[in-house]
C-alpha cells in the first residue's frame, strides 16, 4: 500500500501529520496523547513568558462548518513546554515548540532558553495570534514582523519557522515572502493560523457564541481551506528554499491531499483533532493512503507540489 514516509529538515517521519499550535497540545497528558497517536509528528501551544488563564469562557465553539475561538493564549508559560521537550524521545518522532512572546524582548528570552536548552526541537514562531486585546498580529505589521525576525534569527541561529496569518492581496504575498527570504535559517513556513476576528452570530438567541471582543474570533474548519490552500501554495511559490508547512481546514485525506499538492510537506490538523481526537491522525492516513492508491501514487514526493493549472 502507498507509503507515506517523509522527511522535514532532513528528519525522518512516518507520515506528514501533526496537530497545529494550540490544539490539543497545552497540558503533558495532552502531548503524550500526540505521542502515543499515529501523528507523525507534534507542536506544543503556543508560549508565552509567564503562565496565562487566556481569556474568559465560552472562548471556543465548534459549527457545523468549523469553529470560531478566542483562546487569548492560555499556556503554562514557556519554562514547562521547555521540560516537556526536554524529556520528549525525539527518535520516536520529531516536536515542535511554538512561541508567541507578547512582546519582541519575551521573545527572545525565550528564543535563548530555547537555544541554550540544545534540544532536537523545531522553533515555531507565531507572529499570528489574533486574539490577545491590544496586541497586533506581528504577521500583519511588517516592519514589526521583519524587525521580530532580524533579532530572533540573529539570537536563534539555528534553524526556526514562523506560522503566518492568512494574506488576501498578492502584494502582502510578495511583500511577506520578500522578508522571509531575507532570513537564511528561516527554515519553514507555516500557513495558515485562523482567519481572524470573524463573527459567528446565533440566530435564535440573537447573539454571539463566545464571550472575549464582542464575539469576534478566529475561524477555522471548512470555512478556511480555500485560504489555507492559497497561503501554502502562495509561499511555496515564492519561497522556493524553504519548506511549507499546510495548515488550514483539514478533515478528510482529500484535504491532506490537497495541502500537499499546493505544495505542504507536513500538514497540521486544527479544529477537526479538536473535535475528533488523536484518533483522527488514523483516518486521515487510511483516507489518504486509498487517495494515493486510486491514483496510482506509492509515494507523496511523486505528487507534492504538482498542484496543475488550467
Ligand atoms: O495563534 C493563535 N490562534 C488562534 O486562533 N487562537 C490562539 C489563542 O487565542 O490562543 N492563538
Amino acid at each position: 500500500s502507498p507509503d507515506l514516509a517523509t522527511s522535514f529538515l532532513e528528519q525522518p517521519l512516518d507520515n506528514p501529520l501533526m496537530n497545529a499550535a494550540g490544539v490539543w497540545c497545552t497540558l503533558a497528558a495532552q502531548l503524550d496523547a500526540l505521542v502515543e497517536s499515529s501523528a507523525g509528528a507534534l507542536v506544543t501551544k503556543s508560549c508565552t513568558l509567564s503562565r496565562r488563564d487566556g481569556n474568559a469562557e465560552p472562548r471556543y465553539r465548534a459549527l457545523p462548518l468549523g469553529s470560531i475561538n478566542s483562546m487569548g493564549l492560555p499556556n503554562e508559560g514557556y519554562a514547562y513546554y521547555l521540560d516537556y521537550a526536554a524529556c520528549h524521545d525525539y527518535e520516536r518522532k520529531p516536536l515542535f515548540v511554538s512561541v508567541s512572546g507578547l512582546s519582541l524582548d519575551d521573545n527572545l528570552t525565550i528564543v535563548a532558553a530555547l537555544r541554550e536548552a540544545v534540544l532536537p526541537a523545531f522553533l515555531e514562531l507565531n507572529l499570528s495570534c489574533p486574539n490577545v486585546e491590544g496586541k497586533p498580529q506581528p504577521g500583519y505589521d511588517f516592519e514589526a514582523m521583519d524587525q521580530f525576525l532580524a533579532e530572533v534569527a540573529t539570537a536563534y541561529r539555528r534553524p526556526f519557522g514562523v506560522k503566518l496569518p492568512p494574506y488576501f492581496d498578492f502584494v502582502h504575498f510578495d511583500t511577506a515572502a520578500e522578508i522571509l527570504n531575507r532570513y537564511d535559517n528561516l527554515a519553514f513556513i507555516t500557513c495558515i493560523n485562523s482567519i481572524g476576528n470573524g463573527l459567528v452570530i446565533d440566530t435564535d438567541s440573537e447573539s454571539t457564541v463566545i464571550r472575549p471582543k464582542d464575539g469576534f474570533g478566529g475561524l477555522g474548519g471548512d470555512y478556511v481551506l480555500p485560504t489555507a490552500l492559497a497561503n501554502v501554495n502562495a509561499f511555496y511559490r515564492r519561497c522556493p528554499g524553504k519548506t511549507i508547512i499546510g495548515c488550514g481546514g483539514v478533515q478528510t485525506g482529500a484535504h491532506v491531499f490537497q495541502h500537499l499538492l499546493a505544495g505542504a510537506t507536513l500538514v497540521q490538523v486544527g479544529t477537526a483533532l479538536h473535535e475528533e481526537g488523536p484518533s483522527i491522525f488514523d483516518r486521515l492516513q487510511h483516507e489518504l493512503r486509498e487517495l494515493m492508491a486510486k491514483k496510482g501514487y506509492s509515494r507523496i514526493e511523486e505528487f507534492r507540489g504538482r498542484l496543475k493549472t488550467l
